[in-house]
C-alpha cells in the first residue's frame, strides 16, 4: 500500500506500510470501545532509553491503513528525537481515528486514558495534533502515564515555548556553521508559518536584530506579526522560497523540503520547528548536501518540546532544567554538522547515527 501526503496532517507521503514495518517496532496496540467510538492504536517503537513517549492525534484518516503508518512512522521518529535530545524515553505515538468535532469530549478521552493505563506505563501519553493540554487533564483522571498538563495542575504547560526556543539555538547553529559566527544581526531569515512556534521565533530574532520575512496562510497572523515587530509580510507562499534570504526556517507543515523547492531555494541554510520538512529523507538530505545548503536536522531543532515535557515525567517539573536542556541543541547541532561535513553524508543521518548509537551503547552497557 502506498499513501499520498494528502491523505495525511503532516509529513511524508509515498512510503510504503511495508517499508515502514521493518522499523522493528516492540509493540503495537489497537484499541476499538464501541460507546464512545473510540478507535486508537498506540505505536511503541524502542524502549531501551525510557518509556515510550509521544503525542496523541486525533485525525480523521480516510483509510485506517494511513493511521496505522502514521503511527509507525511518528513513533521511529520519536525514539530519535528523545535519543539525541539525550532524554531517557523512548520513542511511541497514539494516533486516534475520528473526526475530532464529532467525537471528542470527557467520556472519549477518560475510555482513551483507560487505554493508556493499560499498558502499564510503555507508553507516555501527550498532547498533539487536535490534543491540547485542556484535553489532557480529562485523560489524566485515568492514568498516571501521561505528561503536558497546564501549568495550573503542576504540568509543564506550552511547550511551543521551549520549542521556539530550540528553534532559535538550531538557527544561531547553522548561523556558526555558514558564517563563523553565530549572530544573527543583519541576517535575513524567513520563517514559512507564524502560528505558536513561529511567533516566538519572531520575538527571538528581532530582539538579535535579524532581518526577518515571514509568511502564512492565515492573513489575520501575518497582519498581527506585523503590527508588533519589524518584519516584511510575504503573501505569495511560492514566492517564498525564491527570496534573497541567509536562512529558512520551516514553521508550518512537513515535506516542504522537495524536489521543486530545493531547486528554488537560494539560502545558506535551513533550521526551523515543523516535523518531517525532508519530503523524502535520503533523497533530499542528500539534494541539500550536494547542494551545500547547510539543514539542521528537524528532529532535533524541534525537540524544545519533548524536553520540557521530559522534566515533568520524571519528578517535578523544572523550568530552569528544561531551559538548559533545549540550550543544548545549540552544541548538538553543531556536532552533527561537523560529523555530516567529515564524513559526508546528509545531516539528517549523521542526526540518526548519534540517535542509534546511543541507543546501541545503553543496551551494551544493561547487558554488560
Ligand atoms: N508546538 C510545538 O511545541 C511543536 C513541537 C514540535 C514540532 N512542532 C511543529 O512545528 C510546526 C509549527 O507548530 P505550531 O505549534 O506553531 O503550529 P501552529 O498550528 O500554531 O502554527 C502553524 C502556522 O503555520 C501556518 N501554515 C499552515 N500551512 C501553511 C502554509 N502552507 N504556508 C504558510 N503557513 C502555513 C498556519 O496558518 C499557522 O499559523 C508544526 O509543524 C508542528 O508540528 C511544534
Amino acid at each position: 500500500m502506498k499513501i499520498t501526503e494528502s491523505a495525511l496532517p503532516q509529513g511524508q507521503g509515498n512510503m510504503p506500510l511495508e517499508s515502514i514495518i521493518t522499523n522493528k517496532h516492540e509493540k503495537v496496540i489497537y484499541h476499538y470501545d464501541e460507546a464512545t467510538g473510540l478507535k486508537a492504536i498506540v505505536a511503541i517503537h524502542n524502549t531501551i532509553l525510557g518509556p515510550g513517549l509521544g503525542g496523541a492525534r486525533i485525525w480523521d484518516y480516510t483509510q485506517e491503513e494511513h493511521a496505522l503508518v502514521d503511527a509507525l512512522r511518528l513513533s521511529k521518529g520519536m525514539t530519535y528525537k528523545s535519543a539525541v535530545a539525550g532524554l531517557d524515553l523512548g520513542g511511541a505515538k497514539a494516533v486516534i481515528i475520528g473526526d475530532v468535532n464529532k467525537l471528542k469530549n470527557e467520556a472519549y478521552l477518560r475510555k482513551y486514558g483507560q487505554f493508556v493505563e493499560s499498558l502499564h506505563g510503555s507508553y507516555i501519553t501527550a498532547p498533539d495534533v487536535n490534543t491540547t493540554m485542556y484535553d489532557m487533564v480529562h485523560i489524566a483522571k485515568e492514568t498516571k502515564y501521561i505528561v503536558g498538563l497546564p501549568a495550573v495542575y503542576q504540568g509543564s504547560g506550552d511547550p511551543s515555548i521551549l520549542t521556539a526556543y530550540g528553534t532559535y539555538m538550531g538557527i544561531k547553529a547553522v548561523a556558526q556553521k555558514a558564517y563563523g559566527s553565530d549572530s544573527l544581526a543583519g541576517k535575513k531569515i524567513g520563517i514559512q508559518g507564524v502560528g505558536k512556534v513561529g511567533a516566538m521565533l519572531v520575538d527571538y530574532l528581532s530582539k538579535e536584530g535579524a532581518s526577518i520575512y515571514i509568511t502564512d496562510i492565515l492573513p489575520g497572523r501575518l497582519a498581527a506579526i506585523a503590527k508588533e515587530y519589524n518584519v516584511q509580510v510575504v503573501q505569495d507562499a511560492e514566492a517564498f522560497y525564491e527570496l534573497d534570504m541567509d536562512i529558512y526556517a520551516p514553521c508550518a507543515l512537513g515535506a516542504t523540503i522537495n524536489d521543486q523547492t530545493i531547486a528554488k531555494l537560494k539560502c545558506q541554510a535551513i533550521a526551523g520547528a515543523a516535523n518531517n520538512q525532508l519530503a523524502d529523507e535520503h533523497k533530499h538530505g542528500r539534494m541539500l548536501l550536494e547542494k551545500g545548503m547547510i539543514y539542521a536536522p528537524d528532529f532535533l531543532v524541534n525537540a524544545g518540546g519533548v524536553i520540557n515535557v521530559h522534566t515533568e515525567f520524571y519528578g517535578n517539573y523544572n523550568a530552569e532544567l528544561a531551559h538548559q536542556q533545549v540550550e543544548n541543541i545549540y552544541t548538538t547541532c553543531l556536532t552533527i554538522l561537523q560529523q555530516s561535513a567529515q564524513d559526508n553524508i546528509p545531516t539528517q543521518e549523521a542526526a540518526i547515527r548519534l540517535a542509534e548509537q546511543r541507543i546501541q551503547s545503553v543496551r551494551n552497557a544493561r547487558l554488560a
